[in-house]
């Protein structure tokens, strides 16, 4: 299967080394000193189960790689306007975009009881709807701690790593089979699951609750949850998401939050927004932060500690210049 990754960077890395790994033709966009180092040596990937060392093609432009079996796209939020400008070459008539990403969607309300509301703060202008439609989109879920720690060489430090992948209307199609099949042929799992906004709402409560506590401390989970008062914050945070995703109809389970808030306590990983901030790049505060508290003031859900951090974090990307509220919030 010929299945091009759209942003190599961590989360794009790893998943283009399993492709590899399991027999995929891979390429990758990617662009900057990450690109030459990829052109040059590879890809590296420092995995809990091994290294992974793989030489996939490597260019910025779409049009060099061509039409493709699938493409998976494992940019951040803010680069997904340049992904809908230059992805056409990839698409042939059939090819599906799999977006394997953090936070509210851009196709969270298609398909839904707001089927017909897009969600402009997350596709500015229409742009990916136009370019890459939603009968080609795929959902995703991603969990693997990582980071790029030079060009073209990724670590990852959690060993639970997995994709999950769902169909916008919850139908388990062959296509989407395939691509699970094609991920999970190196090494990770790739369920293919009918509720993918469900696991949406549960990624987002490791973000929702790390991102904005991290951001604040400036420091990785485990410092960050030392103390008994952020774990304290941690587990009212949890609490409110899990009201969130109930309102949504998308229930998490609400059980085990403490369990999970120390489990979190142990991981010397920076939530990659944290990351963006430390590296000076345009941060997910749109989709992670602003888009779910958007959704949970609608319902009437009352999320005060949520409310509070988020302003907060929000706050100190805008301060760093690496969030500006969009124009067009929905
Ligand atoms: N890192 C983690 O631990 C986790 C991250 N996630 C999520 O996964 C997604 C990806 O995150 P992550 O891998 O950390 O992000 P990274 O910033 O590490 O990787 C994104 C890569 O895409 C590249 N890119 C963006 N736009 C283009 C373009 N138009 N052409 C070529 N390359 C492009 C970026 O280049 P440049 O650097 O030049 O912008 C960067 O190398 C996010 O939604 C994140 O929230 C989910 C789980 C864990
Ligand atoms: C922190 C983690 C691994 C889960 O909340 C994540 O998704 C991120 O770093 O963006």
């Amino acid at each position: 299967m010929k299945i091009c990754v759209f942003g190599a960077g961590a989360i794009g890395g790893h998943v283009a080394a399993r492709l590899a790994k399991g027999g995929a033709e891979v390429s990758v966009v990617a662009r900057g000193p990450n690109l030459a180092a990829i052109q040059e040596r590879g890809l590296t990937v420092h995995a809990p189960d091994g290294t992974l060392e793989c030489r996939p093609r490597a260019s910025a432009d779409p049009a060099e790689l061509g039409p493709q079996d699938a493409v998976i796209v494992t940019t951040k939020a803010p680069s997904l306007p340049s992904v809908a400008a230059s992805i056409a070459p990839m698409l042939g008539p059939e090819t599906p975009v799999a977006f394997v990403m953090n936070g509210i969607p851009w196709w969270y309300n298609d398909g839904t009881a707001r089927d017909g509301q897009p969600l402009p703060a997350l596709d500015p202008g229409g742009a990916l709807r136009r370019a890459i439609g939603i009968s080609r989109t795929i959902g995703g879920v991603v969990y693997s701690a990582c980071e790029v720690t030079e060009p073209g060489v990724v670590e990852v430090e959690t060993s639970d790593a997995r994709v999950i992948l769902g169909e916008v209307d919850g139908r388990i199609t062959p296509r989407i089979q395939a691509l699970s099949a094609a991920i999970a042929a190196g090494g990770i799992p790739s369920p293919v699951v009918p509720d993918i906004r469900q696991a949406v709402w549960q990624k987002l409560l490791g973000n929702l609750v790390n991102g904005p506590l991290c951001i604040l401390a400036r420091s990785c989970m485990q410092d960050t949850l030392q103390s008994p008062e952020t774990r304290e914050a941690a587990i009212r945070l949890s609490e409110e998401v899990v009201a969130i995703s109930r309102a949504e109809g998308w229930p998490i389970p609400g059980d085990a939050l403490a369990a999970r808030v120390a489990r979190s306590a142990t991981l010397r990983h920076k939530p990659s927004i944290l990351q963006d901030l430390e590296a000076g790049r345009m941060m997910e505060v749109e989709a992670m932060f602003q888009a779910p508290l958007r959704l949970a003031r609608e319902a009437g859900v009352p999320v005060p500690t949520l409310s509070l951090m988020v302003a907060l974090a929000t706050r100190a990307a805008m301060a760093a210049g690496l969030y500006a509220a969009p124009a067009e919030a929905a």
